[in-house]
């Protein structure tokens, strides 16, 4: 058995992408954000604040003849951009791309934090993260993926994100037509939760690879690639005009510029960014300054491969193989 979902890019700049998600009987269709950087289930509901849902879609679990309420059960979770959400727990039937697992903790908001409640075109996240990620007390819960893997035809998902077009999660399966190049494997490191690899080397512009390896998290959560200052600034001193923004609080560039490509080795191939996928957004509508896709990891402590790398490449997250591939596309 496999699943195949659509995911599609939030806004122009590509800020998150959002895939639908049936949720109970009869179904109740909601916007996810698909996240390989966390390990709960949540979402807007009937028991989120009227004033804090407005705009929200929201499951109603007294509407879905299949909900439980999991007694007992609370969780609440905190993410890198600071933003947060807790609540109670139903278990419910759940499919995406046409998988269902039938009793799947569905975690529903009784407080959401203000970027969530302005954040209207999503109605919750789906953690992709290993289960130890999982915030659930007294008892943590599975993700959908991990309630799925025995019954998929190959315990593994694949992320085909793609900047202003239609992408999608692939459950079960490796599409291969989907890529230009061959997969590149390494070990995945799923003790804190993430999807954490090493990336062996990294170039600026198609020089040849060096061998300072980059340890990280492969991120589907997150917007930006964010690296160490020494590899962000060997990437910007190749940029004539780019200059760190206090305001934008990161390096901003003359949207007229011709931006170098940033190519990493994983798994004995090498991955390319294209520079045009490194112009992420101007600062502000109609402005000729642009925001880089490439911003410093040193405030955060952990490198984060998130969607601007994405974005480049066919990545294979096997779970059965605790092992991470990345294709060019
Ligand atoms: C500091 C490093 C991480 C920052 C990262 N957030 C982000 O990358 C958010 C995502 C977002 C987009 C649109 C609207 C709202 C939020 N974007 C963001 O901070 N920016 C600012 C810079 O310009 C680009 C957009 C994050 O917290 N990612 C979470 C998942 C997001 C949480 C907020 C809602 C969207 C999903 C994560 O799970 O991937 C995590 F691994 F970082 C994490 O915190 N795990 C526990």
């Amino acid at each position: 058995q496999t699943g195949s979902a659509n995911t599609n890019p939030s806004d122009s700049a590509d800020d998150e992408y959002i895939t639908n998600v049936s949720i109970g009987t009869p179904a109740q269709v909601l916007p996810l954000d698909f996240d390989t950087g966390s390990s709960d289930l949540w979402v807007f509901s009937s028991e989120t604040p009227k004033s804090s849902a407005s705009g929200h879609v929201t499951y109603s679990p007294s509407k879905s003849s299949t909900a439980k309420k999991l007694s007992g059960a609370s969780w609440s979770i905190t993410y890198g951009d600071h933003s947060s959400s807790s609540g109670d727990v139903y278990t419910d039937k759940v499919t995406v791309g046409g998988f269902s697992v039938s009793s799947q903790a569905v975690e529903s908001a009784t407080k959401v934090s203000t970027q969530f409640v302005q954040d209207t075109v999503i109605s919750g996240l789906l953690g992709l993260g290993f289960d130890v990620g999982n915030t659930v007390k007294p008892r943590a819960q599975k993700t959908w993926f991990s309630n799925a893997a025995n019954s998929l035809a190959q315990p593994l998902f694949t992320a085909d994100l793609k900047h202003q077009q239609t992408g999608s999660y692939n459950f079960g399966f490796i599409d291969t037509t989907l890529a230009k190049g061959p997969i590149g494997y390494t070990p995945a490191d799923g003790s804190e939760g993430y999807w954490g690899f090493t990336a062996t080397g990294y170039s600026v512009g198609g020089a040849k690879l060096n061998r300072n390896s980059i340890t990280g998290i492969a991120d589907t959560g997150t917007t930006l690639l964010l690296l160490d200052d020494d590899v962000v600034n060997a990437y910007y001193n190749n940029v004539e005009s780019a200059q760190y923004d206090d305001s934008q609080q990161g390096v901003v560039f003359d949207c007229s510029e011709d931006l170098p490509s940033f190519s990493f080795g994983v798994g004995g191939t090498t991955i390319t960014i294209p520079g045009s996928l490194i112009n992420l957004t101007p600062v502000s509508d109609g402005s000729s300054t642009c925001f880089g896709g490439l911003q410093s990891s040193a405030d955060i402590g952990i490198n984060i491969f998130g969607d601007v790398a994405l974005k480049a490449a066919l990545v294979v997250f096997d779970l059965g193989n605790e092992r991470l591939g990345w294709a060019q596309k």
